[in-house]
């Protein structure tokens, strides 16, 4: 390989480029000091164990940046289901958790990575019925 092409080729994960563990433990502690302190968010954690909670995201967003393979929590639809979050919620929390990153000084890529993810999750998270949706179910009839 030329070294243009060496210099152009990632050798590390995006993981181990934001810093690891210890980044991934500071972002996941500020997305939760963000949500708890929103008051349109904090009811849903009432009666969950912060600690256990912040594990399973830490794991998890490591996971998904590639690093280690360790969530061992359960499947996020099976988790949130019960929950019934808004779509004005989800958005509130994704956005918080870009936040942390971008606080985090993580790289555009990264941010944009975590983005997609979150996208493509929204529909496992997601359950309340909005009322656009409820209109056009019912003018279809
Ligand atoms: C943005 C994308 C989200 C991701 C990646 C995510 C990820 C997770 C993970 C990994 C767990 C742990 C599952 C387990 O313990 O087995 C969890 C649980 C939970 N999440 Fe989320 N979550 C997201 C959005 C949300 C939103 C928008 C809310 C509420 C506004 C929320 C509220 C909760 C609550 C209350 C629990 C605990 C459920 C329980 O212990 O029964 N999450 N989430």
């Amino acid at each position: 390989m030329n070294a243009a092409i060496d210099v152009l080729t990632p050798t590390q994960s995006m993981y181990e480029r934001i810093g690891g563990a210890e980044t991934v433990r500071s972002v996941v502690d500020r997305l939760y000091v963000l949500v708890i302190e929103d008051e349109r968010l904090r009811g849903y954690f009432d009666n969950v164990d912060l600690a256990s909670q912040k594990r399973h995201m830490a794991a998890l967003l490591s996971q998904v940046l590639g690093g280690p393979k360790a969530y061992g929590g359960r499947d996020l639809a099976e988790a949130h289901a019960p929950l019934r979050i808004t779509a004005e919620h989800y958005a509130l929390v994704g956005d918080y958790l870009t936040a942390a990153l971008l606080i985090a000084h993580a790289p555009r890529d990264v941010i944009d990575a975590v983005g997609e993810v979150l996208a493509a999750s929204r529909g496992q998270i997601v359950r309340s019925v909005e009322p656009d949706a409820v209109q056009l179910a019912s003018r279809a009839g």
